[in-house]
């Protein structure tokens, strides 16, 4: 018997009260549930106003409806989509009634992204996109997320699968007429496949990082003395009261963290305690966090009181500027979060710096993908190193090239993955 997955359904935008609501069907009854909602189906991918009943005849709303037939929609398999009045009752009543038709159910959290990948609509890097695509904040994110959901991770993954494939085919036909007389040394040509595919895999490698930092937010945090302006600082950048200013030295205990968009980057701002000798144990304690977090951190502002020597070692990169600009008769790379003076050019710099960090990124995004290439890197560094030893050895070359190319197929999701899917889909929303 051949088997055919439930037909799922969920609403498919944001809980609660709105101009418009989707709830999605998808799964082979998705034209049935349709029909018995509003009659005959519109023409595939052409939206139609239509008045949608239950099963007795009620009207349930007035909607806009799509139908996608199978193999070209976004699952893969028949959807329905219903763009319905935004309302909770609307919406509940449309669920309610698509619950009551048999063969239907509600779909799990990222059930539907699920089946576009399980039917090659899309694959795993891809997949990784769309849940960052879903989750951006910002310009970077949204670039960066668009460029894993466009398949740019897969086609370069691809690039380098068939340069290895190319190169395991020579060393196999060496291998297969080692008792012929081989007129070709095919060992330059592979070792130039594998050089290209390394050095390609070296950059990306080296670009997960920033990647991994667009993706999650910048952390940037804000050093200084105690009473030196840090909070003040921080609440005039974040553009809210963030943080509790005072008079009082040592007002800051904890590590306060904002999130903002600075110029599209995500950022999360610190603000920390202000950094002294102290005898209070809770300061203390505040005081040895701030210290490991400004040291993780990915870039430092530091406040210094005017003509005061900091007793802290700036790293190289890090930002420094005196504090309370607005009452020094020299304010040149000063700052003040009370009347705002050298705050637009403080930005500016931050900006810059963390623009150059974030230009390092490559088009791979993630840890998983850094390990998958740099497991594949060392298959081909070695298959490289035993290449050299000549032709007995190329059985053991081939081999390693194996490995490399499972390796970068995990990136996709061709193989080794099964176990990874859950945790993968479990970040999604139902609905999606
Ligand atoms: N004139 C002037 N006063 C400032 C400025 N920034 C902060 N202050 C004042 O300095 C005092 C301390 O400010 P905070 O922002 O709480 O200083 P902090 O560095 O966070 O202090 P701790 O939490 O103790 O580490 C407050 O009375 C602020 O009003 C500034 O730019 N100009």
């Amino acid at each position: 018997m051949v088997y055919v997955p439930d037909t799922i359904f969920a609403l498919a935008t944001a809980p609660g009260k709105a101009g418009v609501a989707v709830v999605r069907v998808s799964g082979s009854l998705a034209g049935h549930a349709g029909s018995a909602l509003f009659g005959k189906l519109p023409h595939p991918r052409m939206a139609s106003l239509r008045i949608l009943k239950d099963a007795a005849g009620r009207r349930l709303d007035q909607a806009l409806v799509l139908f996608f037939p199978e193999k070209n929609s976004f699952t893969g398999e028949e959807v329905l989509e219903l763009h319905l009045h935004g309302s909770v009752a609307v919406v509940n009543a449309v669920l309610r009634e698509l619950s009551e038709m048999d063969g239907l159910r509600l779909a799990e959290p990222g059930e539907f992204t699920r089946r576009a990948l399980e039917n090659g609509c899309l694959d795993l890097a891809q997949v990784e996109g769309l849940a960052d695509l879903i989750e951006a904040e910002t310009e970077a994110q949204r670039r960066q997320a668009l460029r894993v959901l466009s398949g740019d991770l897969g086609d370069l993954a691809g690039g380098w699968r068939s340069n290895l494939i190319r190169a395991a085919a020579l060393l196999e036909a060496t291998i297969d007429f080692a008792d012929e007389e081989v007129p070709v040394d095919v060992s330059p040509e592979v070792l130039g496949l594998l050089g290209n595919v390394r050095s390609e895999l070296a950059t990306e490698i080296s670009g997960v990082e920033a990647a991994e930092r667009i993706r999650t937010g910048f952390e940037v945090a804000i050093l200084g003395a105690p009473n030196v302006g840090k909070s003040t600082l921080l609440n005039m950048l974040a553009g809210r009261e963030a943080a509790i200013t005072s008079e009082y030295a040592g007002t800051t205990r904890d590590v306060i963290e904002v999130r903002m968009d600075l110029n599209g980057l995500p950022v999360t701002l610190l603000d920390t305690a202000g950094l002294r000798e102290t005898t209070d144990h809770v300061e203390g304690i505040g005081i040895e966090r701030a210290r490991e977090r400004a040291k993780a951190a990915d870039l430092r502002v530091f406040l210094i009181e005017q003509n005061q020597h900091p007793d802290f070692q700036p790293l190289p990169g890090d930002i420094v500027r005196t504090a309370k600009a607005d009452v020094l008769s020299d304010a040149t790379d000063a700052v003040s979060g009370v009347s705002g003076q050298g705050v637009s050019d403080l930005v500016k710099e931050i900006t810059t710096t963390l623009s150059d960090r974030a230009a390092r990124s490559g088009i791979a995004t993630r840890e998983r993908h850094r390990t998958a290439m740099g497991r594949a890197n060392d298959n081909l560094s070695a298959a490289s190193a035993v290449l050299d030893l000549g032709p007995d050895h190329y059985e053991i070359a081939a081999e390693e090239l194996r490995s490399a190319i499972r390796a970068l197929d995990s990136i996709v999701g061709r193989v080794d993955v099964e176990n990874l899917l859950d945790e993968i889909f479990s970040s999604f929303c139902i609905g999606k």
